[in-house]
């Protein structure tokens, strides 16, 4: 399988160069050249079967043989033995045609593991076979620095440096990010938002010296692999609930496009989806997007679901690209209007085809509060801030008959705070994390400036490209 840019300009690459690019030389993000597809037949071969062998059966085409069957199949069998549900992605009925697909049994306790928990592997796996070690740079807004941190603790061939945004994570999440003592591991403050720390990570990648000198790996979902192994649960919830033979649709909460991506994906590989539901806290520029056509930034406003408080939506891109009917070029002024104006409008034929694919819809904070009470009041359901975002837009934008799947996206516990000032009930971790809020912290402060992270990088890192 090859690997195209969205930007057109940088090398065509195979499955094991993608994984360890991350972003594209150009600027740009991979995409399989084309999108492989199940029949019917195929589809329903999936149903009851477990997880790791649903994950493996799916992920194998993108794959393309450069990782052997056996070694696939072990290290896949390995990344979902790390969850605490048997289901590894379980489906829980909270209404009539209304279901969550809970994504956070991992250790992290966010749907980030689904990936990270593989990508970490798939990265070993390709590194020991070349001899070679990378820096991985990440930006997160709470959730997917934790699950790096977690999946990459101890791996002799990676160092990991996370940017988060200071004081814009729940302690919950600080603490899993600064606590881990592993040693090729770092927590980087930045003193900006998460767009900030994301704008330093794709700099970093943009520096091609820099990039060149560490060895620059990504593992946010600008990385292919990322969205891959996402694709695998929309698979999963759909055929136990009756797909190929039934439509069903999915209300995803979204900051950087990559979860509802891979709902995408799923869907161009020939899972009858009905509607992908983009769902938006106040941070609402895809839903505005998707209505005005114009996508345009505005200031980041802090909410009760922070890992959503996001602007720049990095997946958007890899959208625009299939949308446009892979028109590279027209991707390419998208993205510079953006960089010099902060926003950018999107063509008409390329909006319609996006609409056909997508409905968008916000939540506010008191929405979401408001949610997360009625829903445990009607079905017992605890949900995070999160998922509360999701099922609120879902229920606004319900269709008589359609079956509906709201992503879980994170455990309520990692947001004890938001969800018991919304419903009274504050919810504790699992005991397998007892201690985490009492160990000590390490991490380092820097302030949004390109140069000041690289000189860190470059004085911890001991890659070399
Ligand atoms: C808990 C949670 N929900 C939703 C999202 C949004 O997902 P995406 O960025 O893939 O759209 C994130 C962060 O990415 C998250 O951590
Ligand atoms: N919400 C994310 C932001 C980074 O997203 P990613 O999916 O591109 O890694 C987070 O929790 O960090």
């Amino acid at each position: 399988m090859d690997y195209v840019s969205t930007r057109g300009e940088a090398p065509v690459l195979g499955f094991s160069d993608a994984l360890l690019q991350g972003l594209a030389r150009d600027g740009g993000l991979y995409l399989p050249r084309e999108w492989p597809r199940l029949s019917a037949e195929e589809m329903r071969a999936l149903r009851g079967l477990p997880y790791a062998e649903a994950a493996f059966r799916l992920i194998r085409p993108f794959v393309g043989g450069e990782i052997a069957d056996g070694p696939l199949r072990r290290i896949v069998e390995e990344s979902y033995a790390t969850f605490r549900h048997a289901a590894v992605c379980p489906l829980v009925q909270t209404g009539p045609g209304e279901f969550v697909l809970e994504l956070f049994h991992g250790p992290t306790l966010a749907f980030k593991d689904v990936a990270m928990q593989l990508l970490a592997r798939l990265m070993d796996h390709v590194l020991a076979e070349r001899g070679a070690r990378v820096t991985i740079a990440g930006a997160t807004s709470g959730d997917t620095g934790g699950a790096a941190i977690d999946a990459f603790a101890g791996a002799r061939r990676c160092d990991v440096f996370i940017l988060f945004p200071h004081g814009r994570v729940s302690p919950v999440q600080q603490r899993q990010m600064t606590t881990s003592g592993a040693a090729n591991v770092q927590a980087i403050a930045i003193e900006g938002n998460f767009d900030d720390c994301q704008a330093l990570v794709k700099a970093m990648f943009n520096d091609h010296a820099f990039r060149d000198r560490v060895g620059l790996s990504g593992v946010n979902s600008i990385n292919w692999a990322r969205i891959m192994a996402q694709i695998v649960y929309y698979f999963t919830a759909a055929v136990s609930l009756g797909a190929p033979d039934r439509a069903v649709s999915f209300t995803v909460p979204t900051g950087n496009f990559g979860d509802i991506l891979a709902g995408y994906a799923a869907k161009r590989m020939g899972l009858p989806i009905g509607r992908l539901v983009i769902a938006t806290n106040e941070n609402d520029i895809l839903a505005r997007a998707l209505s005005s056509g114009e996508y345009a930034t505005r200031a980041v406003v802090a909410t009760t679901s922070p890992s959503m408080d996001i602007q720049v939506s990095s997946n958007f891109e890899r959208l625009l690209f299939e949308a446009s009917g892979r028109d590279a070029a027209q991707v390419r002024g998208y993205m510079e209007s953006l960089r010099q104006s902060g926003s950018f409008v999107i063509a008409a034929p390329t909006l319609l085809r996006i609409r056909s694919d997508f409905a968008a819809g916000r939540a506010s904070m008191e929405e979401t509060a408001a949610t997360i009470r009625e829903t445990l009041a009607r079905s017992g359901y605890l949900a995070d801030p999160h998922t509360a975002t999701a099922m609120k837009v879902a229920r606004e934008k319900a269709v008589a008959g359609e079956i509906m799947v709201v992503l879980s996206t994170a455990h309520p516990a990692k947001f004890p705070q938001a969800v018991g000032e919304a419903c009274g009930v504050t919810p504790s971790l699992p005991s397998w994390l007892d201690g985490l809020m009492e160990k000590d912290e390490v991490y380092t402060v820097l302030p949004t400036d390109l140069k000041m992270v690289e000189d860190h990088i470059n004085r911890h890192t001991r890659a070399e490209g």
